[in-house]
Parts: C-alpha cells; sequence; structure tokens
C-alpha cells in the first residue's frame, strides 16, 4: 500500500464585480521534474505532520502566491492514485484574502475563466474540482 499524501490546495476565486461576469481562478503551472509535471494545478501542497489542514492551506498559498487568506470554504476532499502516488486533496473556496496571488517559485500563473477551466490541462484528479465550480457558478 502506497502512503496517503494529504494535500491542502486553495481555489483562488476574484471577487465577482457584476452579476454578468465570469468568475474567474488563479491557477498556476507546475514545474517540469515533479510529480504531475507541467499539469496546470490550484496552489497548495502537502499538509505537514504538525499542522492543521487549515494551517497547512495558509502557509502554502503564502509561500507559493503570496496572499493572506482571511477566511475560507471547504469544497470537497478527493482520494486519488495515480499509481506512483496516491493523494489526499483537501481543496479550499478562498474567496476572501489579501494581496495580489503571484507565483513566487517562478511558476507560470494566469487567472481563467470559469468556462476555461474545462479546457486545461489539470492532473486526473482536479476533474471534480471543475464539475463542482461549474455547478456552482454557472
Ligand atoms: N497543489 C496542488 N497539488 C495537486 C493538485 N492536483 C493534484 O493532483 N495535486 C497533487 C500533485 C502532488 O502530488 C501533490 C501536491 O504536492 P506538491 O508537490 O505541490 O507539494 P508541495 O507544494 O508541498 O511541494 P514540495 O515542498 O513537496 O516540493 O498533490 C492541485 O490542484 N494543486
Ligand atoms: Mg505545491
Amino acid at each position: 500500500m502506497l502512503k496517503v499524501v494529504n494535500v491542502a490546495v486553495g481555489v483562488i476565486v476574484q471577487a465577482i464585480s457584476s452579476a454578468n461576469e465570469e468568475p474567474m481562478f488563479f491557477l498556476t503551472q507546475r514545474h517540469e521534474h515533479v510529480h504531475q509535471a507541467n499539469k496546470w494545478e490550484f496552489p497548495g501542497g502537502k499538509i505537514e505532520q504538525s499542522e492543521t489542514v487549515g494551517q497547512a492551506l495558509a502557509r502554502e498559498l503564502k509561500e507559493e502566491v503570496a496572499i493572506d487568506v482571511l477566511s475560507c470554504e471547504h469544497l470537497m476532499t478527493i482520494n486519488h492514485d495515480y499509481g506512483d502516488k496516491h493523494v489526499c486533496l483537501e481543496v479550499y473556496l478562498i474567496d476572501n484574502y489579501e494581496g495580489k496571488p503571484k507565483a513566487l517559485e517562478g511558476q507560470k500563473e494566469g487567472w481563467f475563466a470559469l468556462s476555461e477551466l474545462a479546457t486545461i490541462d489539470f492532473p486526473k484528479a482536479n476533474y471534480p474540482i471543475v464539475e463542482q465550480l461549474e455547478s456552482r457558478f454557472q
């Protein structure tokens, strides 16, 4: 049995200013030579033994994209077995934060509209997240 890697994932959504505007989501691209290389992802990372999910989420989003999480909402838990690695993603919607998201680790970054998410090259585990965002925000 492979060890499960617990991961805190932040779905950063841009505040929507008018009803007919599409919500936008901040994504970064995983580096080459890492697990799920070159795939686009929601920022986040491994939950350490000593911390809660909330602490890991806040730490990872500060380290990777320079924002301070002010509040978050648990969206879903996803268990996915990649064969080489089993991940458990704890996925949170981040709709209240301080700072402007910016990739600090040299990754490519971008804001993507809700309608674009279906065309993004995400890790397989992420497809249920996209489905949930589509049903929630459409
Ligand atoms: N952050 C993030 N990880 C994801 C997503 N989808 C998905 O399958 N994963 C997987 C890929 C990795 O195996 C794992 C996250 O680990 P990571 O490599 O980003 O961890 P980390 O930021 O702590 O990085 P490191 O310090 O170990 O280098 O979860 C996603 O949307 N965001
Ligand atoms: Mg990470």
